[in-house]
């Protein structure tokens, strides 16, 4: 069932238009205060906008502003099911009873919605535990129950709001593992701030920013060329912006021109991007300037040990140095450095 939605709620600044098509999992990403879970709530039936127009598979779940008519359906009337960071499930009742509630809720008779619960708690690998309370659960099985419980309904849209945040990372993958078995050929939208779960799980991503949409595509397109810094930021490279001049280079806005690679034509005059990852650019002390395709100089802001490597960041660009070399070059804030970087592990493409 394909899902649009295109609505405004004023008071959180909110004003987006997004469409899920059937079958499709479209991961949405954006900075805290984004409007991601304001976007949910509209599609959950949670808030109502001040304008705007939803719908599912051609059913009108709202209809607020437009030809005067005023519909909001009601969450329970919408076929739409949403997953949670924790599982909420219901304390008092079993696990079985728990993923038995909806179908329960929506008219199916007590053997039906037993048998419907049975066989989703087999799909989630959670058989054995159906005599149990929440109480008796690790996070990890009491999300899988809350898995089934989402999906036992049989959702036409079903909403995942960041659903591995509050998981132990030791747990995290196989919850990850059995969402992408479940999300195959349905009609999904997931909030994340995690790169790895819009890879593993999701067709399409949309980044939302202040309430709007600012980028879109599938997850390559748009984290291999970020436009934005926050799809930079998620992709951990970085994003120099300028405009391209006849050369296929991009000029910054202060003068400095960088040379690339080239994906997608560049017009001469129009704005441009270069992307290049920390760890393929290196730092040199000033004295030692050498012959480089791009050379960046700039005062260190920031020094951040990463494991193995040191994150040395100035302004705009970062590099990742081994702490031999950032011992060497004695890298401090305020230190004065040159970032140097090959055209060819530089990409520069269109904005
Ligand atoms: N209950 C509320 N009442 C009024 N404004 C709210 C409410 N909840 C959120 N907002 C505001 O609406 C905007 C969008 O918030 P929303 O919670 O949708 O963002 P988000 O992308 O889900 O953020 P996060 O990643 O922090 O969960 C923000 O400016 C926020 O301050």
């Amino acid at each position: 069932m394909t899902f649009e939605v295109d609505a405004e709620v004023l008071s959180r600044g909110f004003d987006a238009r997004i469409t899920v098509a059937e079958g499709e999992t479209v991961a949405l990403l954006g900075p805290n205060g984004a409007g991601k879970s304001t976007l949910l709530g509209l599609a959950a039936g949670l808030i109502a906008p001040d304008r705007g127009r939803a719908t599912l598979g051609g059913r009108v779940l709202l209809d607020v502003g437009s030809s005067g008519r005023q519909v909001v359906l009601p969450a329970w009337r919408r076929g739409v099911s949403l997953l949670a960071q924790e599982a909420l499930l219901f304390p008092h009742l079993t696990v079985r009873e728990n993923v038995a509630f909806g179908p329960r809720s929506t008219g199916a008779s007590r053997a039906e919605a037993r048998r419907s619960a049975d066989a989703w708690l087999e799909r989630v690998d959670a058989t054995d535990l159906a005599r149990r309370r929440p109480a008796e659960l690790s996070g990890g099985q009491a999300q899988r129950v809350a898995v089934a419980r989402a999906l036992a309904t049989e959702p036409e849209l079903l909403l995942l709001d960041e659903p591995l945040a509050a998981l132990d990372v030791s747990v995290a993958p196989a919850i990850r593992r059995l969402l992408r078995e479940v999300l195959q050929h349905r009609t999904a939208i997931v909030v994340t701030h995690d790169v790895l779960d819009a890879y593993t799980l999701a067709d399409r991503i949309v980044v939302l920013e202040a309430g709007r949409v600012v980028d879109a595509g599938p997850a390559r397109a748009v984290l291999d060329r970020p436009t934005t810094p926050f799809a930079a930021g998620l992709a951990g490279l970085n994003l120099l912006v300028g405009t391209a001049d006849a050369d296929g280079a991009v000029v910054l806005d202060d003068g400095q021109r960088l040379s690339a690679r080239s994906a997608g034509a560049l017009e001469p005059g129009a704005a441009a991007a270069l992307a290049v990852r920390p760890s393929a650019v290196r730092v040199l002390a000033l004295a030692d300037p050498g012959h480089h395709d791009n050379t960046i100089t700039a005062t260190v802001s920031d020094v951040e040990p990463r494991g193995d490597v040191v994150r040395i960041r100035a302004g705009r660009i970062a590099a990742d140095v081994t702490p031999a070399e950032a011992a060497d070059l004695d890298l401090q804030p305020a230190t004065a450095v040159h970032f140097v970087f090959s055209a060819e592990d530089a990409l520069a493409y269109p904005v």
